[in-house]
């Protein structure tokens, strides 16, 4: 049987440590590594980030914007990065962040979860506001071929609250809606269910109810503010299921691969503290 990817994140986490290390190959970085900002630019970063990281962290998370600005060629570049760092073992989270009416989430789900397609992941993230019920075939998808999805709850960036702490006429702000929709989705999945959140980790969660049986992926360490240490603070007893996730704060230390690997094991290490 087709193991599910809460079985298989949960196996990584606690073999690998909690870290996703995020593949964003922004001009500037290509820059400052010395390389061309083009699709070659992009190859060689992202290569040197898989060779270095794909071995040993978790979760690699290459953003897709970043690829697909260099039009057909990033994307074949992205094609070669997925395949390149699950051969080496690393679990893959595309970071597309899409969203659409059912019937389109249905061809987001074919291009990012189907084991037919190039850019198959182990999972994909997506955004709820079109109704969470719009990515329900996103969700059937990842199910279906044992593959997951992070479902945007409260994003690190600061205007994120005023759609997602908007309140409905029950009282529950919009990313508590999201919330209950995921632990629902997750109900009785063990050892966690594959259907995740993101919540920020530049975030205040008091009050909020983060049990949901699946991954809490938390961007927002390093470049954007937050410390490992507010993780705790942040997440409390839901610490277990945190993935944190750490992009530009790592990949500055590179080119150099020793340097990059330094970088994610110093990160991977203050976060094994946390869930002591
Ligand atoms: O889904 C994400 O990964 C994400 C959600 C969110 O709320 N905030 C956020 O920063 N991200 C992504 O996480 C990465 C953060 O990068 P750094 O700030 O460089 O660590 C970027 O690729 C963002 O697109």
């Amino acid at each position: 049987m087709v193991s599910t990817f809460g079985e298989r994140l949960h196996g990584a986490m606690r073999e690998r440590g909690a870290l996703c290390v995020g593949i964003d190959p922004h001009a500037s970085l290509l820059q400052q590594w010395g390389l061309p900002d083009d699709a070659s630019g992009v190859e060689r970063f992202s290569r040197t980030v898989v060779e270095a990281l794909a071995g040993e962290v978790a979760v690699l998370k290459p953003q897709s914007a970043f690829f697909e600005r260099h039009g057909s060629r990033g994307i074949a570049v992205l094609e070669r990065v997925i395949a390149e760092a699950r051969s080496a073992g690393a679990l893959v989270l595309m970071d597309a962040k899409r969203g659409d009416i059912g019937s389109t989430v249905q061809a987001y789900a074919d291009a990012y979860l189907n084991p037919s397609s190039p850019l198959c992941s182990d999972a994909v993230t997506a955004s709820p506001y079109l109704g969470f019920e719009s990515l329900r075939p996103l969700i059937d998808t990842a199910l279906a071929h044992g593959n997951g999805v992070f479902v945007l709850a409260r994003t690190s960036n600061p205007e994120g609250s005023e759609v997602q702490n908007a309140h409905g006429p029950d009282g529950r702000s919009v990313a508590d809606t999201v919330l209950d929709h995921v632990r629902a989705a997750n109900a009785g999945a063990a050892p966690m269910g594959s259907i995740g959140c993101v919540f920020g980790a530049t975030l205040d969660a008091e009050g909020v109810d983060l049990r949901i049986n699946g991954p809490l992926l938390a961007p927002g360490v390093g470049a954007q503010g937050a410390s490992v240490g507010d993780l705790a603070e942040v997440f409390g007893p839901a610490i277990p299921l945190v993935l944190p996730s750490v992009s530009r704060s790592i990949l500055g230390a590179g080119p150099d691969p020793a340097d990059l690997q330094k970088a994610a094991r110093s990160i991977n290490d203050e976060v094994s503290k946390l869930s002591i």
